[in-house]
């Protein structure tokens, strides 16, 4: 489960909240759509719940553990059960890896390796690439060689690997056509039925009102 209470975030130097006192619970089971039109804080907010940006106001609670710290973080345990997807999959991969090792990332750091390491998983591999229509012959490629959709399918594909219980998008289909946003729709939605908590963040309200059981606005009520 995912909760943020009252989370607000200002950045350096600016005079307003990018993010103003956004609250929402995401239990397991559930896919989220965050209808957030462009500038509305929908990136502030995924990068938020990730935990790769402190909010300067509110709370941010995973699995029951609430974040803190110093390093404002959860143990590995529960963040390895994370899960996220972006907006771009070019500036969320590696240009020198390969899809396939693209895919092994968080198998192979989940295992204390220190780079992604694709000949120990190669049945892994194939069942997510398998469950996101990305055909064998692609891994082998690296991203220059694939189109965006493709690799967009290789990010999810690594998003899922270690099975998240949360799991977060942030515009997933955004520059896809019809029949690759189908697909990395159904495949969200489909984690949400095997129990995760998802929360979708996208500007078109047609993708996510046939993908998610629950419609918010961003900065709307519950
Ligand atoms: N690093 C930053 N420094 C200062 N202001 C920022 C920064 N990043 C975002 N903002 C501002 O915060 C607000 C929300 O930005 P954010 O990127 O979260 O919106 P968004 O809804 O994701 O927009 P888009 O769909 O266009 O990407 C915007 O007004 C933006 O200009």
């Amino acid at each position: 489960m995912l909760r943020l209470d009252a989370v607000s975030h200002r950045y350096p130097g600016s005079d307003v909240d990018a993010l103003e006192e956004l609250s929402l619970q995401v239990p397991g089971g559930t896919a989220m759509g965050l209808f957030a039109p462009s500038g509305s804080g929908k990136t502030t907010l995924m990068r938020i719940a990730s935990l790769s940006l402190r909010p300067t106001g509110g709370a941010v609670t995973v699995a029951g553990h609430p974040v803190s710290g110093v390093r404002y973080a959860v143990p590995r345990s529960i963040r390895r059960t994370m899960g996220t997807v972006g907006q771009s999959p070019r500036a969320a991969t590696s240009p020198r890896l390969s899809l396939r090792r693209i895919i092994a990332e968080p198998l192979s750091f989940a295992d204390g390796r220190r780079t992604p390491h694709a000949s120990a998983y190669t049945e892994r591999i194939a069942e997510l690439a398998d469950l996101v229509q990305l055909s064998p012959d692609l891994l082998d490629r690296l991203p220059h060689q694939v189109s965006d959709g493709q690799l967009q399918r290789a990010c999810l594909a690594r998003a899922l690997a270690l099975d998240p219980k949360v799991l977060l998008c942030d515009e997933p289909t955004a520059m896809l056509d019809a029949s690759t946003t189908a697909v990395i729709m159904r495949v969200i939605a489909g984690r949400a039925e095997r129990g995760a908590a998802v929360l979708v963040a996208s500007h078109d309200h047609a993708v996510l009102g046939a993908s998610c059981h629950v419609l918010r606005p961003l900065g709307g009520t519950e």
